[in-house]
Formats: C-alpha cells, sequence, structure tokens
C-alpha cells in the first residue's frame, strides 16, 4: 500500500506531541485508530482499517520520528504487522524505521514466518527485539535467526510481576538499549493498561488517536481504561475522513 503526501496542516499540528528527549526516560507516545464506539477492531484476532491514507500517511510520519515502535503478542498475531516506515521526507534520500518491540512473554511468535521477518530480509526494515518472560527459551536456531538480522530476545521477568511493575521494567529496558523514544501502537490490553496506570504510574507522555467515522459494534475490540483519565493541551484536527485528538498526559 502506497502512502500519499503528508497533509501540510499535519506537521504544525503534531510538532508539540513529537518525542523531547527526557532526561532519565524513555519517551512514550501512545497512538492508535479507533471508531466512533472506541473500538479498535471489529472482532478479537482480527485486523480492522479504520484510517485513512491521510492519516496511515500520519502514522508512518510518526514512525519516522520514533527510536521504536511497541505491540504486544496480541496484535502479532492477528495483523501480522510490518512495523517499519515507509514515510520519506521529501528532503532526504533515507527512510529511518523505528526499532520494532514485541511483547510476547509465552513466547508464542513464529518470527521466521512473519512479514516482518520478510520485511526485514529485503532490508526494508528493523529486526525487532522480542521481550521474553525470564522462564522461556528460545530455539538456538531461532536465536540465530533474530541475530543475523540485528534483532534480539530480551529475558525480563513478566509473567509473575504486576502490570504496573513490568511497564517500569519494559520501558527501563528500552532505555538501557538507547532506545529514547517508543510510539505504542496496540493492541487493545496494551492501551486500556496503559491508560489506567496513567494517574499512578504517569507512563504516556503524548497521546494521538485517530478516530474514524465508523461504529464497529458490541462485537468490536473496545479501549475502556478502568479508571478515568485527565487529558491536557488538547488539540483537534480534521482531514478528509478523520480525525486526530491530541493530547500531552505527562505531569513533567
Ligand atoms: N486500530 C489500531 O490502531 C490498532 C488495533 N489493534 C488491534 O488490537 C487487537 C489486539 O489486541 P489484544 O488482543 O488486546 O492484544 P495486544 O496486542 O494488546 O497484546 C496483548 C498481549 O501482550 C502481552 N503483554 C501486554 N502487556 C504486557 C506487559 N505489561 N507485560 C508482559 N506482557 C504484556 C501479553 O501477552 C498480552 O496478552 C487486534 O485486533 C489488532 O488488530 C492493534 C493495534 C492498533
Ligand atoms: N493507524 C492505524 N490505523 C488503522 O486503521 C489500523 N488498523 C492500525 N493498526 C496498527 O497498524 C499496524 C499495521 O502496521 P503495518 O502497516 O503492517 O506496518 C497494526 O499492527 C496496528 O498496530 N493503525
Amino acid at each position: 500500500m502506497s502512502l500519499i503526501p503528508l497533509p501540510d496542516s499535519l506537521r504544525p499540528f503534531l510538532h508539540d506531541y513529537l518525542p523531547t528527549q527526557l532526561p532519565d526516560r524513555t519517551f512514550v507516545t501512545l497512538t492508535y485508530a479507533q471508531s466512533l464506539d472506541s473500538k479498535i477492531a471489529a472482532q478479537p484476532g482480527h485486523q480492522t482499517k479504520i484510517s485513512h491514507l491521510e492519516t496511515k500517511t500520519m502514522t508512518h510520519y510518526l514512525r519516522s520520528k520514533h527510536d521504536a515502535i511497541l505491540v504486544g503478542i496480541g496484535t502479532v498475531l492477528a495483523d501480522d504487522p510490518k512495523l517499519n516506515c515507509r514515510f520519506k521526507e521529501s528532503t532526504s534520500n533515507s527512510i529511518s524505521s523505528p526499532r520494532p518491540i514485541i511483547l510476547d512473554p509465552h513466547g508464542k511468535w513464529n518470527y521466521r514466518s512473519s512479514q516482518l521477518f520478510t520485511i526485514c530480509e529485503a532490508q526494508q526494515g528493523l529486526a525487532p527485539y522480542i521481550i521474553i518472560d525470564t522462564s522461556v527459551n528460545p530455539t538456538l536456531h531461532d536465536i540465530a535467526i533474530l541475530q543475523n538480522q540485528g534483532g534480539k530476545f530480551i529475558k525480563r521477568p513478566l509473567i509473575h510481576t504486576s502490570r504496573s511493575d513490568s511497564w517500569k521494567i519494559i520501558l527501563s529496558t528500552l532505555y538501557e538499549h538507547g532506545l529514547k523514544s517508543v510510539m505504542i501502537e496496540g493492541g487493545a490490553k496494551i492501551i486500556n493498561d496503559l491508560l489506567s496506570l496513567q494517574k499512578s504510574d504517569d507512563l504516556i507522555n503524548s497521546l494521538i488517536i485517530t478516530i474514524g467515522p465508523v461504529f464497529l459494534g458490541y462485537q468490536g475490540v473496545s479501549v475502556h481504561p478502568h479508571t478515568n483519565v485527565n487529558l491536557n493541551q488538547i488539540k483537534w484536527w480534521s482531514g478528509v475522513q478523520d480525525s486526530i485528538v491530541c493530547a500531552r498526559v505527562s505531569t513533567e
């Protein structure tokens, strides 16, 4: 799928929500596309196209501005995503893809048969860092496949750890690996956890949500944090089909 040019008005609109260098932690942008009834997919385990090409281009522009892009194993199994950047500045010859980070605590993913593997073989994106629980032991073969492309498995205590602590571990792991900004695209469990933890743990810096004019219905996969989440510095943009809301949610 080819992208279209980024609408001129999106650059200044997004400017204040793009990553900045934080002194001691990774900048977190939570960004996803939802329907009018707050669904990010029409059914569990399925991928649903919500964004217009215009806002899809914005997502790739955002990918070009982050060191890493993180999704959960539920998203990987449902979408088989490419997680690279397909946006190129007209003034540049190169594309800057983020490092894919996959949260796969139980080691369920068959990376070798994924689209991401093929993308990396074609040198159209970076190989993933797959964060697994300390109890999971990938085969030497699987380790070698990843390493040959520049990716790796990273073991961390995730399974018997609270969601709050696991996010602190995940984000400090990114920082240790020199990844100073991450855009977290989903899926639903991750979005709901991060929004629910925001009051206590202050994990999200920027929130950028695309809203597509469609209702996906009660069987859809919902964004519904357990608590209210107050946003500040709120701005709206409207395009040919979708709207985008941006907010800063960090207390810093
Ligand atoms: N419209 C949009 O922008 C997007 C839609 N999606 C949709 O979301 C759906 C997938 O969402 P979910 O099934 O909720 O899966 P998910 O992608 O949120 O993955 C959940 C899994 O990730 C792991 N995980 C999450 N947080 C963790 C933590 N703190 N520590 C350790 N492991 C952790 C666990 O194994 C958990 O079961 C798909 O239908 C996909 O198409 C996904 C991304 C964006
Ligand atoms: N921005 C956006 N709009 C939608 O309508 C979507 N369904 C998604 N999904 C996210 O994009 C990933 C696919 O990325 P690739 O194009 O394969 O690189 C998918 O995994 C979701 O995170 N996003």
